[in-house]
């Protein structure tokens, strides 16, 4: 249970003209109306307690979190009584401006449902010259012992994804926030795909800064952790092309202010995919680990994944959309549908190493949520693994022998490093995954009849569960690879030519003669909204590699009755 902590302040002020017990704590701002009774607060989200309000018949009781102080302005004599709480002007009484000398506005973020934040301003004026300087002195104060707080960040700004208004967002919702929160800001419209990326591997003087944000789609974060992630591995000398080698964890935090098609790394860190929101994170300084799967071929660097990878409906999707990017985010849909229809499957090898002594399975109930004490209790478990065995895999003999292989005909394998709910599937694909708990959901959907996918896709947007189906499977993995039929080894083709001699070199025939209309051999991954080149790859999950400005998505408030910190 939360207790309110020392108070440094308690004075009267007046807020909106009317008499207000106003008091600080290191952790709570509170005001109450003089002569209101005191009020219990049963309303506290889990793992952290939000602004509260309460209206009773004679009065209001508000909390905020110094955490969730954004900044505290000096007003002017004007401003302090002239300007309302909600920034609109009133008429000022000539009685009003003669007891309030004084005012100073506090603002602070406020929750207005479906996870998505305000930015809410209150202003408290007093007839002392002094204790107003005293408040608004010891309000910055406790503002800039907040270590976590960023003071300087890069950012990047696409001009081009999802509808294009990038630019606009942030220069309008976003820019002005910072500009209060006295954040200094050095910002780089990028003018080609990869400039963010190659900006920070080369050039970027990255101790400047405290963070990295990014305005755009999951492509263009998907930039900035290949930038990030590169550079701390060559300035830590580890070879980014060998599968085995854990991976250096990147220090600077990055910041997704969504302005793309699909936000689903924004969405499933956040809860929304709404640039207020994610500006408001970044101020308060939040902090999110996220796994990162690395992915190779032949000992050869790919790329890096922190949503999903995808192999047959989702790659042909993207290759499909791809072609359409005039459509916008509509492109997806329309390339959805008709990759639905077309009703490819794909043969090959899956294998995979199954994630063995920690919490969770893709089958739970409870989900991935701010504070999630699976995602904290794994991130243990593998770092003293990795201590113990100097790789986060166990001994080498027992890992060999944990291996797992299937063969089969695919729709799609989908590897899933997060839940990956964006607002087309708000649940996700892979609803109980977890962001920072060192594995990923490998879901293997077998070849079945159109209705049945159909039925299976749905699902995605519904309450029903996408998994209970028999040709669905889904493994917790920290590991795994793939072979598509044709890349699979020599003594696996002998055996596959005695089997099926005959289709296997008719599908060959029509890969090379696609006009005939038979089903490729072939998909695509799509690896976060980008295609790989390579069809067979090697991808290992790397806990926590990776740190965003967000806090998980928050429970909704939760009933409990809790000290009073407004009966004082
Ligand atoms: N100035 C630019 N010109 C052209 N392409 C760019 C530019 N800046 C970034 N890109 C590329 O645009 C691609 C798409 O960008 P982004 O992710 O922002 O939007 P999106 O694809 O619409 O959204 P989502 O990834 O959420 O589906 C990224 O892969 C990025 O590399
Ligand atoms: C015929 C009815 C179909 C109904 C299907 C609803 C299922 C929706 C599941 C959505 C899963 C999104 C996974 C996110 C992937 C991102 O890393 C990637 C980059 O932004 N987006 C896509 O590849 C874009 C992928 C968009 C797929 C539709
Ligand atoms: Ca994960």
């Amino acid at each position: 249970m939360e207790r309110p902590s020392r108070l440094l302040l308690l004075s009267e002020l007046r807020v909106r003209n009317a008499a207000h017990s106003v008091s600080l704590s290191r952790s709570l701002l509170t005001w109450k109306r003089r002569g209101s009774s005191p009020l219990y607060h049963p309303f506290r989200p889990r793992f952290c307690l939000p602004r509260l309000r309460r209206r009773s018949d004679s009065g209001s009781c508000h909390i905020v979190p110094v955490s969730e102080i954004i900044s505290v302005r000096e007003e002017d004599e004007e401003n302090g009584s002239g300007r309302r709480d909600d920034g609109s002007w009133k008429k000022i009484k000539e009685r009003d401006v003669k007891d309030c000398r004084q005012a100073f506005t506090v603002l602070y973020v406020e929750r207005s449902g479906q996870h998505r934040w305000r930015c809410a301003e209150v202003t408290f004026t007093c007839s002392d010259t002094t204790l107003c300087q005293r408040w608004i002195s010891n309000i910055r104060e406790q503002l800039a012992a907040i270590a976590s707080r960023p003071r300087r960040l890069l950012v990047y700004i696409n001009p081009f994804g999802g509808k294009r208004q990038g630019k606009r967002v942030y220069e309008q919702k976003v820019a002005p926030l910072f500009l209060q929160a006295g954040i200094f800001t050095d910002v780089i419209v990028t003018e080609y795909a990869n400039h963010a990326r190659d900006h920070l591997r080369t050039e970027a003087e990255l101790k400047q800064f405290d963070g990295v944000v990014c305005v755009g789609g999951d492509g263009m974060f998907s930039e900035i952790v290949h930038g990030l992630i590169w550079r701390t591995q060559i300035d830590g000398g580890v070879d980014v092309n060998c599968p085995d080698e854990a991976l250096l964890p990147c220090s600077l935090r990055i910041g997704i202010i969504p302005a793309g098609s699909t936000d689903c790394i924004c969405f499933a860190t956040v809860g929304t995919n709404d640039p207020v929101t994610s500006a408001l994170h970044i101020i308060v300084g939040d902090s999110q680990p996220m796994d990162v799967c690395s992915v190779h071929h032949n000992n050869t660097f790919l790329r890096y994944s922190v949503s999903l990878l995808g192999y047959g409906f989702y790659g042909d999707v993207l290759t499909d959309s791809e072609r359409k990017r005039w459509m916008g985010p509509a492109r997806y849909d329309f390339s959805g549908v008709k990759m639905f229809l077309t009703h490819h499957y794909y043969e090959g090898t899956v294998s995979y190493l199954p994630a063995r002594g920690i919490l969770g399975t893709p089958r739970d109930t409870a989900r991935c949520r701010s504070g999630c004490v699976v995602c904290q209790r794994n991130g243990q478990l593998l770092s003293e693994r990795a201590e113990r065995y100097e790789t986060d895999e166990g001994p080498d003999g027992e890992t060999e022998r944990e291996w797992r292989t299937i063969r089969g005909k695919f729709l799609a394998i989908n590897a899933a490093s997060m839940s990956c709910a964006c607002p087309r599937s708000p649940k996700g694909l892979s609803p109980a995954a977890h962001l920072a708990d060192g594995t990923t959901d490998l879901i293997l959907v077998r070849k079945c009849s159109r209705f049945d996918f159909l039925r299976h896709l749905l699902r995605h947007t519904s309450k029903d569960d996408q998994f209970d189906m028999t040709f669905v499977e889904v493994h917790r993995v920290r590991r795994f690879r793939f072979a598509p039929r044709h890349c699979q080894s020599d003594s696996d083709l002998e055996l596959d030519l005695q089997e099926n001699g005959k289709r296997q070199i008719f599908s060959q025939i029509c890969r090379d003669h696609p006009a005939c209309g038979c089903a490729p051999s072939y998909s695509s991954w799509n690896c976060d909204g980008e295609i790989l080149t390579h069809t067979a790859i090697d991808v290992r999950v790397h806990c926590q590699l990776v740190k965003l400005f967000a806090r998980g998505i928050e429970e909704p408030a939760v009933f409990e009755d809790l000290t009073n910190p407004c009966a004082i």
